[in-house]
């Protein structure tokens, strides 16, 4: 669960402040999708870096899982290791690093032990469908696999809150529904809220509510007909249990 209250943040340049969040509101509640919607400048990166817990330096208040987050920068380090898994664009895999080892590195930063990593990556390579390709390094993968490692990645420590950032902008048709259907399905049964930055249709209609932003406030809340999640293309990938 994410709920946000009177955000404001302001940048200050050499000439002068550009307001890009004036005291916006909102509430996500556990297991939801939500896509964050706004022409450029509109202040969707600000949104997301400050749910993220990447930027101490804003006006108001954030609840994660109903808990105040502090604005000290150290705790929000360790509560953003914890709580948050972030998807982007462009993967961001560790190129010398395996599909498996990409997924389990949050958990070794997490000092989790080995036999219960193990455990837990098994678990979620075989939920994104790619066991086959556990030894597999990112540069040996398509960009739909690639972006299937990146949500088990992010989902692997079961955090609160994932953001994620046009994360279907780089995917053809077919793999973009499959990667939208993955993060639906598996942030439902994981009780993990997602945020996404997105322009994509595709992302839009299938995800719970839009959020749009305009100049810094938030103009609309939708709540969009959800389209079933689609089992023909790996129904056994989107079992995890
Ligand atoms: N570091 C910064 N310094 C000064 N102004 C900034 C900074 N970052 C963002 N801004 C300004 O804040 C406003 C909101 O920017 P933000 O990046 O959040 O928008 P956005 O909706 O994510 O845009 P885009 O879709 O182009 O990424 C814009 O006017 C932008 O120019």
């Amino acid at each position: 669960m994410l709920r946000f209250e009177e955000l404001t943040k302001s940048y200050c340049t050499a000439h002068n402040q550009v307001h890009a969040l004036k005291s916006v509101q909102g509430h996500i509640e556990k297991g939801t999708t939500v896509a964050l919607c706004g022409p450029s400048g509109s202040g969707k990166s600000t949104l997301l870096n400050i749910c993220g817990l990447l930027d101490p330096e804003y006006q108001g208040k954030i609840y994660l899982d109903n808990e105040l987050v502090p604005h000290n920068k150290k705790a929000l380090t360790q509560l953003r290791r914890e709580k948050i898994g972030f998807i982007f664009q462009r993967y961001n895999l560790i190129p010398v690093m395996t599909a498996f080892e990409n997924i389990e590195y949050p958990l070794l930063m997490l000092g989790i032990s080995k036999s219960e990593r193990y455990k837990r990556v098994a678990k979620m390579i075989e939920a994104v469908g790619l066991a086959k390709f556990a030894k597999q390094r990112p540069d040996q993968l398509s960009g739909g696999q690639q972006q299937r490692v990146a949500i088990a990645r992010a989902l692997v420590k079961e955090p609160a809150l994932i953001i994620a950032d046009e994360p279907t902008a780089n995917l053809d048709t077919e793999t973009a529904h499959l990667v939208i259907d993955l993060m639906r399905t598996l942030g439902k049964q994981l009780g993990c809220t997602f945020l996404i930055a997105t322009h994509d249709h595709r992302m839009t209609d299938r995800c719970d509510r839009i959020l749009t932003l305009s100049d810094g406030n938030i103009v609309e809340q939708t709540t969009t007909p959800l389209h079933p999640v689609s089992h023909n293309h790996t129904s056994e990938a989107l079992c995890f249990g």
